[in-house]
């Protein structure tokens, strides 16, 4: 597990450090750790063209002090101080390795500077702007420098985070720095592993300052392979269908037949002991067209919500049901039922025209939104607002809403009232696509069916899915019916032989 902290955490848990340890310590050590991953990044050190682009606070020290290293192990090292100051113990450092400082360009002429010629002609660029002290979008000189950077062929190391991203939420109001490796210290910062903030970072590099005991619990967790191998349900000598979890759908309609074939397909290719559809006449036919092992049955015209089955481990609800009377009472009943339920699509739209729905409700639950759909349950809130600050809004609804809450999209997060949030590492945009889902929600639905709580459900469908994505890409576009095959390819590949 990769664990985030928020500024104010760090800065306290670096207070109580500093205190017990010599002046400059903590940031020789970062600076150890951020010299050692550029000198990685470089066929070799001796010779090496590396710019610093230099801000006016402790971030700047970090990267003159790794620049001092580098320059002592014969790189060529050039720093661009931005801004009125610069942290001398660290310029000082630098030239005493013999590196040296090149000018920050004006507002006026920029593109021709000397800095722009050195940005350019760089074998690495160093991006010591701002970290944890930055505030909103860069401003000049930082954003021009900024933008060269981008321009330049060289791969940009951040340090501690790219600048221009806030810290704390991965928004991005203005120009920003685009790294390909990130070098943080002490912990992970949430920005780090949110859209949009997650994608301008990079590869993540973390180096170790002696923080941990200083830090509470993270604000965010981000799963890796091992911890979602760990969570994974596995049918045992002693497992049969029904001690596996029956898993109910009520999924898809005339309309959207497809919804259901998706949703029950994503449920099976991720292993549960039996799912059990309920639907239209049309919608059970494709069902059992494409999944036979599926127990089927017809809702009754006259009596629907009194046909639905019963005996089940969880439930899946919502996805292509469609808003009619019909579907509202049937929700109505599922959400009336002490298992776990997996609320989705139409299921969302319904709880945000009578969130009374799930007020009542005490039994475990998730809702799956995405943006457009996050919004219709937080009124006033617009679909850009909800995916500039991510974390905000699914933690808001899951607080709201007293319920597990998985956000999708760029950056799938997870919330859950009382514990940390959840980014999801393996998102990849070609699950942009009609249907994945509802792939999703019957992947999560087996999950809980097999006795993961809804976070836990979450977290695992989540990341799986987006893996089986990356499994399922040869190079070319994926359908939602691509990702059942990949599902079980996921799940091999969390433990490589
Ligand atoms: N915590 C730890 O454990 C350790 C922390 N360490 C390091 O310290 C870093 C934090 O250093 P920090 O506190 O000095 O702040 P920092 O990120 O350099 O930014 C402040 C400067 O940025 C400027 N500025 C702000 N916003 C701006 C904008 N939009 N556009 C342009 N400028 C902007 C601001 O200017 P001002 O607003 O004051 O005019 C000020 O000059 C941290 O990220 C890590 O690298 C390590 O050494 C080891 C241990
Ligand atoms: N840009 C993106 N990057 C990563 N994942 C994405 C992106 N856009 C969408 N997704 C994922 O694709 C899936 C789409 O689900 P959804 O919006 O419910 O579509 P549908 O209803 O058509 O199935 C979700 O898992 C979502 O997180
Ligand atoms: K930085």
């Amino acid at each position: 597990m990769r664990y985030a902290h928020t500024v104010d955490t760090v800065r306290k848990a670096e207070g109580g450090l500093m205190a017990r340890l010599p002046d400059g310590t903590l940031m020789r050590r970062a600076a150890a750790g951020l010299a050692a991953v550029c000198a990685r990044m470089l066929p070799r050190t001796y010779g090496a063209r590396v710019v610093l682009l230099v801000g006016g606070g402790d971030n700047g020290g970090d990267a003159l002090y790794a620049g001092a290293l580098l320059a002592r192990r014969g790189a060529a090292v050039r720093a661009v101080p931005a801004g009125s100051r610069v942290h001398e113990g660290g310029l000082a450092a630098l030239r005493g390795a013999g590196g040296r400082t090149v000018p920050a360009p004006g507002a006026q002429g920029i593109a021709d500077s000397p800095a722009a010629a050195d940005i350019a002609g760089a074998d690495l660029i160093v991006d010591g702007l701002v970290g944890i002290g930055g505030r909103g979008g860069l401003r000049a000189p930082h954003a021009g420098l900024a933008a060269l950077a981008g321009a330049a062929e060289a791969p940009v190391v951040a340090v501690d985070l790219p600048s221009g991203i806030d810290p704390d939420t991965g928004a991005v109001t203005g120009p920003a720095v685009r790294a390909d490796v990130t070098v943080t210290f002490g912990t992970h910062k949430p920005g780090l592993f949110v859209d949009p903030g997650a994608a301008h970072a990079g590869v993540v590099e973390y180096v170790d300052i002696g923080l941990g005991p200083e830090l509470p619990g993270p604000r965010l967790e981000c799963p890796q392979h091992a911890d979602i191998a760990a969570l994974l349900p596995r049918p045992t000598a002693e497992s049969d269908k029904y001690r596996r979890g029956v898993l109910a759908m009520a999924v898809g309609s005339d309309r959207y037949r497809g919804a259901a074939v998706l949703a029950v397909g994503g449920a099976l290719r991720m292993g549960v002991g039996m799912v059990r559809y309920a639907g239209s006449q049309g919608a059970v036919a494709e069902v059992l067209h494409h999944w036979p092992e599926v127990v089927a049955s017809v809702l009754d015209p006259m009596d629907p919500v009194g046909s639905l089955p019963r005996r089940v481990a969880a439930w899946v609800v919502g996805s292509g049901r469609g808003l009619h009377p019909v579907a509202a009472a049937e929700l109505e009943t599922v959400l009336d039922s002490p298992r776990p339920v997996l609320a989705d699509a139409d299921a969302i739209t319904l709880i945000g025209k009578d969130p009374r729905l799930l007020r009542d409700r005490s039994a475990p639950t998730l809702i799956t939104p995405h943006a457009g759909e996050l919004a219709r349950l937080l009124p006033g809130t617009e679909r850009e607002d909800i995916e500039a600050h991510r974390l905000d809004h699914a933690a808001r609804a899951a607080d709201e809403y007293g319920c597990t809450v998985l956000l999708k999209g760029s950056t799938t997060v997870i919330a859950e009232p009382g514990h940390p949030a959840v980014a999801n590492p393996t998102g990849s945009p070609l699950l942009a696509t009609a249907g994945s889902g509802d792939v999703l929600a019957g992947m999560i639905g087996a999950l809980l069916a097999g006795g993961l709580t809804p976070r836990e459900a979450a977290v695992c469908g989540a990341y799986l899915h987006g893996l089986a994505a990356r499994v399922a890409h040869d190079g070319a576009a994926i359908s939602a019916s691509d990702l059942f095959d990949a599902v079980p390819r996921a799940v091999a590949a969390l433990s490589p032989r």
